[in-house]
């Protein structure tokens, strides 16, 4: 069976209450996906997930961009997956390069590892990320560090029909310099052919490895023809109309 073509927005840390009506009032506009093979979840910052949920069309899903990695309790400031599967939202984005790198939250692999179990016991799907500096691509790293990051979160998965891997180079992260397709499918390949030999070949056939860092409305082609890039996962250019050419991008990889 084809991978089902994956674009998730991270809206990250951005909007307000008009900005995301608007937003939503835009993608609205573009034609259903709900028959086609892409499935769409939009991450908004998680005090407007329900604001956003009620005004975006039902064909995109809402998820969140993080979680509490145990059950909740005394964690002041946290929100637990159990809240999140509570308000019915399915997806969560976890391990994001900027909760590991910015050096006020400063996730490790551990902690990563942690939020994608616990995530998965309340039944949450969940975007996992992984990706590189330019510091260690320079020094040759690429490859050792995202196979660290996916073996620290693969023994934690449960059911990889739950579970999309998100690559995210950290240098093609709002740079505007999006790595180029062959960069990438390089990468992907090497991350399917990593789960293959670790974890089985069923499941490097069939989990979906999305791109992130850059992606726009007119990259996204080149970038989903490649045969290992099952779909993006969209910092910037989620918050625009051109969310829609990046969504419609699924024809590109057919
Ligand atoms: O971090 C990203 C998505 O999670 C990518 O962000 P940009 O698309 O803004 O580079």
């Amino acid at each position: 069976m084809p991978r089902k073509f994956f674009v998730g927005g991270n809206w990250k840390c951005n909007g307000t209450k008009a900005s995301i009506e608007e937003l939503c009032n835009s993608l609205n506009k573009g034609e259903s996906v709900e028959s086609s093979p892409v499935e769409v979840v939009c991450a908004p910052p998680a005090i407007y997930a329900q604001f956003a949920r009620e005004r975006l069309r039902k064909d995109f899903h809402i998820g969140l961009q993080n979680c509490w990695m145990g059950k909740g309790g005394a964690f002041t400031g946290e929100i637990a997956a159990e809240m999140i599967k509570d308000m019915n939202f399915d997806w969560v984005i976890l391990g994001h390069s900027e909760r590991r790198h910015i050096s006020e939250l400063h996730e490790n692999d551990d902690t990563v590892a942690k939020k994608v179990e616990y995530a998965q016991t309340v039944g949450l799907k969940v975007i996992a990320c992984i990706g590189e500096t330019l510091e260690e691509r320079e020094a040759g790293h690429t490859q050792q560090v995202n196979e660290r990051q996916l073996a620290a979160i693969a023994p934690k998965v449960k059911d990889w029909n739950r579970v999309v891997i998100a690559y995210e180079p950290v240098w093609a992260i709002g740079t505007g310099k999006v790595a180029t397709p062959e960069q990438a499918q390089e990468v992907h390949l090497f991350l399917r052919g990593w789960l293959k030999k670790n974890v089985s070949a069923e499941v490097a056939e069939s989990v979906r490895i999305i791109y992130g860092g850059s992606v726009n409305g007119k990259n996204c082609g080149e970038l989903a023809k490649q045969p290992d890039i099952d779909g993006f996962l969209v910092g910037g250019a989620s918050l625009k109309p051109e969310f829609l050419d990046i969504v419609g991008s699924f024809r590109s990889s057919l």
